[in-house]
């Protein structure tokens, strides 16, 4: 069916430092040469300059003069047109608030949008041409040509899925370009009204970039990632993509605390370094072999049939992975704050832990992994369960014995013995 392919689903996700960007035309709307990479920019000069200042609540700061809390400016030739923060803005603020220039319904294809977009005013149709439009697999374009076909791949490069429904289209939230750590995402409400909001402190002048992919994917090693990316046409180049592999590292079998990190590298080829503690290596077959056990552990809650059981094994696999990883022992595992699988089973695991209504405060330490991994997650990985971040902590319990409840002790126990091991391993190498 068209709808469950075309909306890409900018999903919601984390904060973190934004893609470096090259020249930049800050939009005062005369600027740009006709290089963005997307079409027919003459006939859009005025998006250029508008900012916040034509959406919903921005109305109040451009009477009052105020500066834009976001602007569509010119990135490069190659990344096309980008927002970014003139003033800066602070974690949580809304930086753009507007309604769809289209909706779309959710099992609505091709030809009805296209028909569709042949009654729109011509007002609408020219912003809607005027966006971002990626080739898309040509047998899907066939019976589009001119204004229809640019249209089609306007709505594969820039719809964004509406909860609830099909997918919309924004004339200035769909300027956001994309980065492995977002410093702001993309909200939506089933009203399809669009709400952009940082999700840390944005610098003046730093790009706002959001997450393409959702969270689930972001956690991700980098070449998962970017395949996920390919149908929006570009390789991304951001810090996490150019950086080191930040979600593949396993415990050392050896000493039991330091990290094997996986290392791309496209001259020597990618492999596990060694151990950043006792500097063991390890044979690459190992590494694999145990990261292929855990992946079929994970790929094996995914059965519908199991969905409703996924978070209660999960939990439990998790807290298998970190007693195991609190023993030591002869196997490698994957990092509780390292690898995406141990991410992932920790999201599941507080999943069936908020689902139960127990153990609030353990549940947030189990977040906290996930968001330490990757820290633009910790805005966004309590919010499906509900869990407020920032939620105070309920009273500490009298003795451990008395209302803690064992499966609480027995993993905060394993949590700080592998601490106090790690501190020791790190105090006997500075003083070696
Ligand atoms: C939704 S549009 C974003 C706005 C777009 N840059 C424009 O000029 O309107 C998505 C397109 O922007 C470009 N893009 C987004 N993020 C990018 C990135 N990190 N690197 C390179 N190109 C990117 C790709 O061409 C992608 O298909």
């Amino acid at each position: 069916m068209f709808a469950a392919s075309f909306v890409p689903a900018w999903r919601l996700c984390g904060a973190g430092v934004g893609m470096t960007s090259a020249t930049r035309v800050t939009g005062t709307g005369s600027g740009l040469g006709g290089s963005g990479g997307s079409g027919t920019w003459s006939a859009w000069k005025p998006l250029l300059a508008l900012g916040i200042a034509k959406c919903g609540r921005s109305r109040g700061r451009a009477a009052r003069g105020l500066q834009a809390l976001a602007e569509v400016v010119e990135i490069s030739a190659e990344v096309g047109l980008g927002l970014v923060s003139p003033q800066g803005a602070k974690a949580g603020a809304v930086l753009i608030e507007e309604d769809p220039l289209l909706q779309t319904s959710k099992d609505e294809r091709l030809p009805e949008s296209a028909a569709r977009f042949r009654t729109l005013p011509q007002g609408t149709k020219q912003k809607l041409l005027a966006l971002a439009a990626t080739p898309g697999q040509a047998e899907k374009e066939v019976g589009f040509s001119g204004d229809e076909l640019r249209f089609v791949r306007v709505l594969r490069t820039n719809s964004v899925s509406v909860p609830g429904a099909g997918g919309a289209v924004y004339k200035t939230a769909c300027r956001a370009n994309h980065s492995c750590r977002p410093n702001a995402s993309l909200c939506v409400g089933p009203d399809a009204r669009m709400r952009l909001k940082a999700l840390r402190d944005i610098e003046p002048g730093e790009d706002i970039q959001v997450s393409y992919i959702g969270e689930g994917d972001l956690l991700r090693p980098t070449q998962h990632r970017q395949k996920q990316l390919a149908s929006w046409g570009f390789k991304c180049g951001c810090v996490r993509c150019s950086g080191p592999e930040d979600t593949r590292a396993f415990t050392c079998a050896a000493c039991g605390t330091g990290l094997m990190h996986y290392e791309k590298s496209e001259v020597s080829g990618h492999r596990w370094g060694p151990c950043s503690c006792c500097q063991a290596v390890l044979p690459a077959e190992t590494l694999r072999g145990a990261e292929e056990q855990w992946l079929d552990h994970v790929q094996s809650l995914r059965p519908e049939s199991q969905e409703a059981l996924a978070p209660v094994m999960a939990a439990a696999m998790y807290e298998g992975l970190c007693s195991s990883l609190a023993e030591g022992g002869p196997t490698a595992g994957p990092a509780l704050e390292g690898h995406w699988v141990s991410a992932k089973l920790a999201r599941l695991a507080a999943e069936e832990l908020v689902r139960q209504r127990r153990y609030q405060d353990h549940c947030r330490g189990i977040l906290r992994r996930p968001a330490r991994l990757l820290p633009c997650c910790a805005a966004t990985c309590a919010a499906p369960w509900g869990v407020q971040p920032r939620a105070p902590r309920p009273s500490p319990p009298t003795s451990r014995r008395g209302s803690w409840p064992r499966r609480e002790t027995q993993l905060r126990c394993s949590w700080r013995s592998r601490r106090r091991r790690r501190r020791i391993c790190c105090r006997g190498a500075g003083t070696s």
